[in-house]
């Protein structure tokens, strides 16, 4: 089948998006999914994201990651779905759209997007990491020289043997100063590390807070692909109004054939 895509990267996770307001995509074609995202074969890309029409609000994304399957929220894949809207004069600067964990809200500014996460109430702080759910599962945990870190292996060990078929995604985060950390992010789905993961930095910044290894609510996450900016209010024990800001970059447009 013939249809036009657009490749995007926010901070380097990067995705197909394609406009399926005709709804003329076959979403359940996992192989061809799997092959638009494939490197060798394909376009190549972390996950695949349709934009659709919804009934009452500006469109509705959905998501598949790299290994064709649909899956949770993509934070990074939002705010470029947000990019791509703009783009297509759906909307102007500011945007209400449903996604599979919510409805998220969102404004576009020079090039960069602040994309609304839903709000986190549960935090299972362990001994050695900290497991929450920002949109997807994330298991964040402290190490030290982070850029030597065999982030595959010891993220692959994680994500199969600790988490099983379901899985999480493995975020390692090494502190830089009070309110800066840096993340790699072993992404489920896409079985690799990514270099970024929106929802991971998201899930880093409110677990570093919740440790007290932060006392700000202004976090800068820095990832092999760039920096994002996280920020929230703790409202008693849940953490509201997070926000996940970057850029979000349109990189080809291509015809698939
Ligand atoms: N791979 C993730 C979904 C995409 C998350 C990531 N790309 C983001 O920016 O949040 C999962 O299956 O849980």
């Amino acid at each position: 089948m013939q249809f036009t895509f657009y490749k995007y990267q926010g901070t380097g996770n990067d995705f197909v998006l394609i406009d399926n307001r005709q709804l003329l995509f076959p979403k359940n074609d996992t192989k061809l999914i799997s092959t638009l995202c494939d490197r060798k074969f394909g376009i190549g890309a972390d996950g695949l994201i349709l934009l659709e029409n919804h009934p009452d609000l500006d469109f509705k994304m959905v998501y598949f990651n790299a290994d064709g399957n649909q899956s949770s929220m993509c934070g990074n894949g939002g705010r470029c779905l947000v990019h791509f809207a703009n783009f297509l004069g759906i909307i102007q600067n500011k945007a209400t759209f449903e996604a599979i964990d919510g409805v998220h809200e969102a404004s576009l500014k020079e090039g960069m997007v602040s994309l609304k996460m839903n709000s986190v109430s549960e935090i299972q702080q362990k001994k050695d990491f900290t497991f929450l759910d920002t949109g997807s599962p994330h298991h964040v945990v402290v190490c030290q020289n982070l850029s030597e870190f065999d982030v595959h292996q010891e993220g692959a060990k994680l994500r199969y043997d600790f988490y099983g078929r379901e899985g999480a995604n493995i975020n390692f985060v090494e502190p830089k100063s009070d309110s800066i950390f840096s993340v790699r992010t072993y992404e489920r789905g896409v079985e690799a590390e990514t270099l970024s993961c929106g929802t991971g930095v998201t899930a880093v910044a409110i677990a570093m807070h919740s440790k007290g290894m932060t006392q700000s609510n202004k976090i800068t996450l820095q990832t092999p692909g760039g920096e994002l900016t996280v920020t929230f209010e703790k409202v008693g024990t849940v953490y509201k109004n997070v926000c996940l800001i970057g850029p979000a970059v349109m990189v080809f447009k291509g015809e698939w054939k």
